[in-house]
């Protein structure tokens, strides 16, 4: 399974033109390089111009996510449609979209954790439902976002609950790329999963955004990683019977004593 993340600056508060570069982006990398699954960042159709989201974000009835679901059918390929900002009644989600290359919505996922260091809270609300594995060919898969990367009982629920690849959409700063590295490599390491994400860059509101979008697999190697500063696509090969074989070699998940931690 080829695997794209879209490692895209994103226009703020213009979801009418980052559409239009999704689809130019997407019809590119079809035509290049027949990727099977394509991953788009966080909030890619706003960026974090939080105040404005009442104005501009997705609800019920707009446009974002017919649009990625004609755009998935068209060129038959799976989209991991990165998170928009989502209206529902008086919330306000960071939600991710799971639509597979028929165009069918089959899954999404509200950002659990709210980053106190972006003013989340005040703008937005937790997700209220457990995040969930979905499949996708067949491959067990979990979505998280962002500042999730930071709480490892998420990955591992996912984990155990039989993910065998965790995509990561962000929008991690620059100021804290070491961070979004290692914790990445930590978290493919400790799950014995493929992680591969997407994460923007350029600035907005003078923050600099990190890119390195990466693909690690369970051993921790990397396998594709972007650069810091540059728009591009990181595109990586997916094996999943890799997932058993690092399981095998180092039976963490059998080893495991949950009746002695204090949680799970
Ligand atoms: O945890 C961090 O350092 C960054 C988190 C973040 O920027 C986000 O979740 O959008």
């Amino acid at each position: 399974m080829i695997v794209s993340s879209l490692q895209m600056d994103i226009i703020p508060g213009d979801p009418a033109a980052n559409r239009e570069k999704v689809k130019k982006l997407v019809k590119e990398e079809i035509e290049k390089n027949r990727p099977h699954v394509i991953v788009l960042p966080e909030m890619w159709t706003t960026a974090y111009t939080l105040p404005e989201l009442p104005d501009i974000a997705d609800h019920e009835n707009s446009e974002t996510i017919p649009f990625l679901q004609q755009l998935a059918a068209d060129h038959n390929v799976h989209l991991v449609g990165g998170s928009i900002a989502y209206q529902k009644e008086k919330d306000m989600f960071n939600r991710a979209l799971i639509i597979n290359q028929k165009g069918e919505l089959i899954y999404h996922y509200d950002k659990l954790h709210l980053v106190p260091m972006l003013d989340e809270p005040t703008y937005l609300t937790g997700g209220k439902n457990k995040a969930q594995v979905f499949e996708l060919d067949g491959l067990k898969m979990g979505i998280i976002i962002c500042y999730d990367l930071r709480f490892p009982e998420l990955l591992r629920a996912l984990s155990l609950e039989g993910a065998q690849v965790i995509f990561i959409v962000a929008e991690w700063p620059q100021a804290r790329t070491d961070h979004w590295k290692y914790l990445q490599l930590a978290r493919a390491i400790e799950n014995q999963v493929y992680i591969v994400s997407c994460n923007r860059v350029g600035t907005y509101n003078e923050v600099e955004f990190a890119g390195k979008s990466m693909t690690i697999d369970p051993w921790g190697n990397v396998l594709a990683e972007g650069s810091q500063n540059k728009e591009e696509t990181v595109r990586a090969e997916i094996h999943p019977e890799q997932v058993e074989e690092v399981r095998k070699k180092v039976p963490v998940f059998e080893s495991r004593v949950p009746q002695y931690y204090n949680y799970y």
